[in-house]
């Protein structure tokens, strides 16, 4: 299926458009992260070389000699150019070139500056990936490492309080009437959604010491969620459990980041097996480190981990309670190259059928966080009343849900006068992440 760089006239974003977001971010805030990815592979040094010898310094200035032409060619507009190493997505993503480059036609080669914005961020995320294949003792080294690792010790406390609700919650949760169970879920779904925001402003505000607990600040926040469809959500949930089939009930999480926002999804997979409301829970995170602070399986393992091994009676109860749910096949994490892809996900029956397939399996899919809401409406220039039905282009595995606080400038399902009320108060209300969506879309039409 041919990706298109303007659907029905409405344009990809794109660095062409000279000050929009996606120009500010190739121009500057890639080049930033390079910068970091560079410098942290630097500081590691000493660690390649006690593991790895001469042979790790050697590896250490390849990849970052690479990553600087790298920045090199994104800063001076460079063509896009295919990739080289031996991951099994290099053909695919070769064969994206070209159809990129058919949509250029024969005029303009594919550029960082000309290119679709999405194509281009995702692409770059492959590259630092390449330079680490491309230098094989240390391809495995996560760059984002040490960025995921801080955010989950940063939020330690807020993370207690969320375990303690959920631990409290536990003992007596088979006696809960329906709607105090619809209460918790509204509440855990939120926290799942604010915990896309940036950890610590759900967390602790500045100060980590002040318990400022992510459930008491639901309130507060309520007015910043733009579109709020959770009782469409719950009753998609309500309805599998009332259609009389035998069959478990499955819900898919789409992950985004790892760190706070990580437990928060975690918490409330926990919620709905133990409520009943579902049976399995499968997970979707990244196969290699990408955007920054996506969770890889290591991610999810780690996270475990921690908190099985953490300090505190109700978090190390909960980790434990997440290890059983692995060990029993309750909850499952997949993986799949389609995740770290440049494709709008109205690509994916064509592109990836298997993964369309998996999807199709679930009761529900819950997708997290700004980027995947990025694939799902394609990146595009919509206008802010154009239905989420309409901006999915016929993706509809499953009834799905987005759950995203706004950090590009890509929004629609809003009501007439919403969006341009909100431009003349804010300009950056769709980029500072202080808005958020809960966005459903079950298959047959626009709701
Ligand atoms: O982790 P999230 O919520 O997907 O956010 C990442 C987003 O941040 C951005 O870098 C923009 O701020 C986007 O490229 C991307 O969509
Ligand atoms: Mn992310």
């Amino acid at each position: 299926m041919a990706a298109d760089h303007t659907v029905h006239g409405v344009p990809s974003l794109s660095a062409k458009v000279v000050g929009s977001f996606a120009y500010l971010t190739v121009k500057d805030r890639l080049p930033t992260i390079l910068t970091k990815v560079i410098d942290t592979i630097h500081r590691n040094k000493n660690k390649f070389f006690e593991e790895f010898g001469e042979e790790g310094i050697q590896a250490e200035k390849a990849a970052i000699s690479l990553l600087s032409k790298l920045r090199n060619e994104l800063q001076t507009d460079k063509p896009v150019l295919p990739l080289t190493d031996d991951l099994e997505d290099v053909d695919s993503w070769n064969q994206y070139l070209q159809r990129q480059q058919r949509l250029e036609g024969d005029q303009e080669l594919v550029s960082w500056f000309k290119s679709p914005w999405l194509y281009v961020e995702c692409y770059m995320y492959r590259r630092i990936q390449e330079a680490l294949r491309l230098n094989p003792p240390i391809s495995d080294f996560d760059v984002f490492n040490e960025g995921k690792t801080q955010s989950f010790f940063e939020s330690q406390q807020a993370m207690i309080v969320l375990c303690t609700y959920l631990e409290g919650m536990r003992k007596n949760i088979k006696e809960l009437s329906k709607s105090q169970l619809s209460e918790h879920f509204n509440k855990l779904l939120q926290v799942a959604l604010w915990g896309n925001k940036c950890d610590l402003s759900i967390s602790a505000g500045q100060d980590n010491s002040q318990k400022v607990s992510p459930i008491d600040s639901l309130v507060s926040l309520k007015p910043f969620i733009l579109v709020d469809h959770s009782s469409m959500v719950w009753s998609t949930l309500i309805s599998t459990q009332n259609s009389g089939r035998t069959g478990s009930v499955r819900v898919d999480i789409v992950l985004d980041n790892a760190g706070f926002e990580l437990v928060t999804d975690l918490v409330l997979a926990d919620f709905l097996v133990s409520s009943g409301l579902a049976h399995e829970i499968h997970f979707h995170g990244k196969s290699f480190p990408w955007f920054v602070s996506d969770v890889t399986a290591k991610d999810f393992q780690w996270t475990i981990r921690q908190m099985m091994a953490a300090n505190h009676m109700w978090m190390s109860r909960s980790g434990v309670q997440w290890q059983n749910y692995v060990k029993e096949g309750v909850w499952s994490y997949h993986d799949h190259p389609f995740w770290t892809q440049p494709h709008e996900f109205c690509d994916m029956a064509a592109d990836a059928p298997d993964l369309y397939a998996t999807l199709q399996a679930a009761d529900l899919v819950l997708f997290k966080g700004d980027l995947n809401y990025r694939k799902l409406t394609g990146d595009r220039d919509w206008k802010y009343t154009v239905g989420f039905h309409t901006a999915l282009r016929g993706f509809r595995p499953a009834p799905l849900c987005s759950l995203r606080t706004l950090k590009a400038n890509v929004q629609v399902g809003l009501q007439p006068g919403q969006g341009e009320n909100l431009s003349s108060q804010e300009v950056d209300w769709m980029t500072s992440g202080k808005y958020a969506i809960i966005q459903f879309n079950s298959s047959l039409a626009e709701q």
